[in-house]
């Protein structure tokens, strides 16, 4: 990647094949939204741009889908706004994919034994994130949220080892031995088992991880989510999709799975049982023509599988990302790109019921605006954020349920303690504080604060 082009002042133009270009007007495409036919890829960049019959977005056509969306969420699923009492418990930052919008990882070199251990960077043994989630689940988390780097010595787990450790040139299957580090991440199967603590949710092993869990076999998708279903995994994160268009990937990410890959892996997860989220990260080198594709094949996916719990859209952070340093970009999405966003993504998505908006991405002003323009779900308490705050992004990492009570009810809607998957939920009454989490195995409406002196002094 050294052969990319120096920082300059303006961002480079790319010559995609996909341009936003259609047959169709803004106000046709609106009157669809608004009877709730389903919409066409052509409709959805009329909507999204507010019409390409004009440079920019005009801000009166903006309301008018901003609206539409927001009727069509009270239709969908009514007034409550939905989270999750959950910890974010990211195994390891090693990765070596190279992902130009990405500032989480750190080059796997650095953790090897006689490298200096200064990098900044993390692994966690199992039984470190076993210790993790077992303090979280005594605070009454339902859910723990694992994502991680593509360690080289990750192996799904020991039969996987030995496929690995037997092949003729490890190296090209992105495999170094478990002695080459200081530490080792140990399996997938031992990490999914550690975090199992006490029946909590396990979210985790998104479809590149998938990819890194099956890397030089021809398992099937569905064969290794199965295997970590079998060790605890209850759904997966749909992350890794960024935009699901091949020429966007090639600029962003080339070192990643492609669009086919993330959606075989994606099925597999659903033939294995197990529910997943979507995502579509946005705001970078893509244009709207590309964010309405990437749509299209999601609520393709939800046609065939119906297995999409939620679809999360992630506005790109920039501010420390290679794509940025190196002037591919020159900033994120505007707040009215990500209303728009929001917007589009409930009234394309007819399929899928719940659209997250990412307090992490956002901050509280816009995210709680979000919620009155198409989105109904508000993330989780995370407890700990690593991916945007290493990209520079500055909102923190800790929501308390009383913080949520407090902010949904100041825009007048109901705030409801969900699990993972949506089906257990307890609406909260904000009259009766204290506040404290009440689906997780250990939850009992405790305040998380009450029982965390370190996080109350922050
Ligand atoms: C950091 S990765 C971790 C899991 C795994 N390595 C993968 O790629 O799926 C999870 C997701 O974080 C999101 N992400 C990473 N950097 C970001 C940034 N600068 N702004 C917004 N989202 C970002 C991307 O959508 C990415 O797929
Ligand atoms: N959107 C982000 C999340 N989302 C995780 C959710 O809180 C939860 O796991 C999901 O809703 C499961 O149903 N986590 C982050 O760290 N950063 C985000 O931007
Ligand atoms: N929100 C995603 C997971 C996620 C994790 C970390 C992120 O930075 C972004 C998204 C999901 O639940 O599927
Ligand atoms: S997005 Fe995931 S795969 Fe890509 S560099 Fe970051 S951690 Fe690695």
């Amino acid at each position: 990647m050294s052969d990319a082009p120096d920082v300059s002042a303006a961002a480079p133009d790319f010559d995609f094949e996909h341009v936003p270009r259609t047959d169709q007007s803004f106000e046709n495409a609106l009157a669809k939204a608004r009877d709730g036919c389903r919409l066409t890829v052509d409709d959805g960049v009329e909507l999204l741009t507010t019409g390409t019959d004009r440079a920019g977005i005009d801000p009166v056509r903006k309301e008018r889908v901003l609206e539409a969306a927001d009727h069509r969420r009270a239709e969908m699923v009514g007034d409550d706004v939905t989270f999750v009492a959950n910890l974010n418990n990211n195994v390891t930052t090693a990765c070596d994919t190279g992902c130009l919008f990405c500032n989480f990882k750190d080059r796997a070199s650095k953790f090897e034994a006689d490298a200096p251990d200064d990098h900044g960077g993390f692994t966690k043994t199992p039984a470190e994130s076993r210790q993790a989630v077992a303090d979280a689940v005594e605070l009454g988390i339902s859910e723990v949220c694992s994502v991680s780097g593509l360690h080289p010595a990750f192996a799904l787990d020991d039969e996987h080892r030995e496929v690995l450790e037997s092949h003729p040139a490890p190296e090209q299957v992105n495999y170094r031995p478990p002695d080459t580090y200081t530490t080792s991440p140990g399996t997938y199967v031992d990490q999914i088992r550690a975090m199992s603590v006490d029946g909590v949710h396990v979210h985790s092993m998104t479809p590149e991880e998938a990819y890194h869990a099956r890397r030089g076999t021809d398992w099937s998708y569905e064969a290794v989510y199965r295997r970590l279903r079998e060790a605890g995994l209850d759904s997966a994160p749909g992350t890794a999709a960024e935009i699901l268009v091949d020429e966007v990937r090639e600029v962003i990410c080339p070192g990643k799975m492609d669009t086919e890959a993330w959606l075989n892996a994606m099925e597999g997860a659903m033939a294995a049982g197990l529910p997943v989220t979507a995502t579509i990260m946005y705001g970078h080198v893509e244009n709207a023509m590309h964010r309405v594709m990437h749509l299209k094949r999601v609520r393709d996916l939800q046609d065939r599988t119906g297995g999409i719990t939620e679809f999360v859209p992630l506005s790109f952070i920039h501010q420390q990302t290679p794509l940025y340093d190196r002037g591919l970009v020159s900033g994120g999405a505007t707040d009215a790109e990500d209303e728009l966003m929001i917007a589009v993504s409930r009234l394309f998505l007819d399929n899928i019921e719940n659209i997250q908006t990412s307090w992490v991405k956002f901050g509280d002003e816009k995210s709680l605006k979000t919620l009155s323009c198409g989105a109904n779900d508000f993330m989780g308490t995370l407890l700990s954020e690593e991916i945007t705050k290493r990209a520079g992004g500055d909102y923190g990492e800790f929501r308390s349920v009383a913080d949520y009570v407090d902010m949904v009810t100041a825009i007048g809607r109901r705030p409801v303690e969900r699990s993972t998957d949506y089906e257990r939920r307890h609406p909260i009454d904000p009259d009766d504080a204290p506040h404290g989490p009440r689906l997780g195995p250990r939850a009992d409406g405790t305040p998380i604060l009450d029982r965390t002196p370190s996080l109350a002094d922050d």
